[in-house]
């Protein structure tokens, strides 16, 4: 592994520490993934447990001569902190070099080489945090990441209680759903063999294939309902999305895919006409999106807001529109 990291979290990010729990947390080395980060305490579900601006701010970063301006534009000290990082470039990469910038991967020099791998091993889509670059990936996780645009940060809150000594893993793949057919050539990029217990060809992965090969036809029927409205009743649809929600916390996935059953429950039952019931899924969805990213994220103000909205149809203080019922879909 190409990265030095420094054992002090609270020392790691450019920007100081914000309201986060980054003191229960080290990085070390792990057994066979690197660096990782560990619990030094019990961390609560919900805990926000890093708030962290990016270190390299840029979007998408399929052209690697962005990459290499950006990187160009960092401060002394920040672009030593990126280029600390673990690089690994996929083979699809080396093509993008050759296309963008009309060289072979081999003739670029070495630090532009470290600069694009860090950019292709730790890119969450809007840029490259410093310390949290360092989360292992686990197909089953306990923390979860989001970008929340009004405090400009990123969040990883912990989905579930970890205890002292765990390592945090987030999920690299939004694979919840998926088999691990579909996992390891997408984890492939990343230039490793997951192991983690939904991936291990013993018992107790083989039971959890199962159960995601019964979330993903679920959630597959779940997403052309939403698209064509065709594929069942919306009794039917209820009945999927409350199934599909009892298979993820069977499976222990706490993420935001978990949340999507609940909102698409709450959804269901309003086009039942039963605002009431809608509500306790609505609550669920409410709660659920607080543990995930927190009542700041704009995303849990807006299921907050819809909350207050069948609380109003409850008390007879609104009705329910078809304007309405948009905001559920
Ligand atoms: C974002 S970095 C994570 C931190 C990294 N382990 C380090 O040392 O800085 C991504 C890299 O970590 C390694 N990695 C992440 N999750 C892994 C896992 N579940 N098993 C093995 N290696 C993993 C891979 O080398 C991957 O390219």
């Amino acid at each position: 592994m190409g990265a030095a990291g420094t054992n002090d979290p609270s020392q790691s990010d450019s920007a100081p520490p914000t309201a986060d729990a980054r003191h229960l947390i080290t990085v070390k080395d792990t057994p066979s993934s690197g660096l990782g980060v560990f619990a030094t305490s019990p961390i609560p579900r919900a805990t926000r447990i890093l708030s962290t601006p990016l270190l390299l701010s840029l979007n998408g970063g399929e052209n690697p001569a962005e990459i290499l301006a950006a990187v160009n534009k960092l401060s002394a000290a920040d672009r030593a902190a990126y280029l600390a990082l673990h690089p690994f470039a996929p083979p699809v990469r080396k093509d993008l070099v050759k296309r963008h910038i009309g060289k072979r991967w081999e003739a670029l020099e070495q630090w532009e080489r470290d600069a694009i791998g860090v950019y292709d091993a730790n890119s969450f889509e809007v840029g490259v945090y410093d310390l949290p670059s360092r989360i292992n990936h686990s197909c089953i996780p306990n923390v979860h990441y989001e970008y929340n645009p009004a405090i400009e940060r990123g969040t990883f809150h912990a989905v579930r209680d970890i205890a002292e000594g765990e390592e945090l893993f987030i999920s690299y793949i939004n694979g919840g759903s998926r088999l691990k057919s579909w996992r390891q050539p997408k984890l492939d990029m990343w230039g490793f063999v997951c192991q983690c217990a939904a991936c291990t060809p013993d018992a107790e992965g083989k039971k959890r294939e199962a159960r995601r090969k019964q979330m993903f036809e679920l959630d597959q029927k779940l997403a052309r309902q939403s698209v064509y409205g065709n594929e069942m009743t919306a009794s039917q649809a209820l009945k999927a999305a409350t199934q599909l929600a009892g298979l993820q916390v069977a499976e222990g996935i706490a993420n935001r895919e978990l949340r999507t059953s609940y909102h698409d429950a709450a959804r269901y039952c309003l086009e039942l006409g039963n605002a009431k019931l809608a509500l306790l899924w609505a609550e669920k969805e409410y709660a659920h999106e607080k543990v995930c990213v927190g009542d700041d994220h704009p995303i849990c103000q807006a299921v907050a807001a819809r909350v207050d909205l069948l609380k109003d149809i409850g008390a007879g203080k609104a009705e329910l529109t078809k304007e309405l019922m948009e905001c559920f879909h």
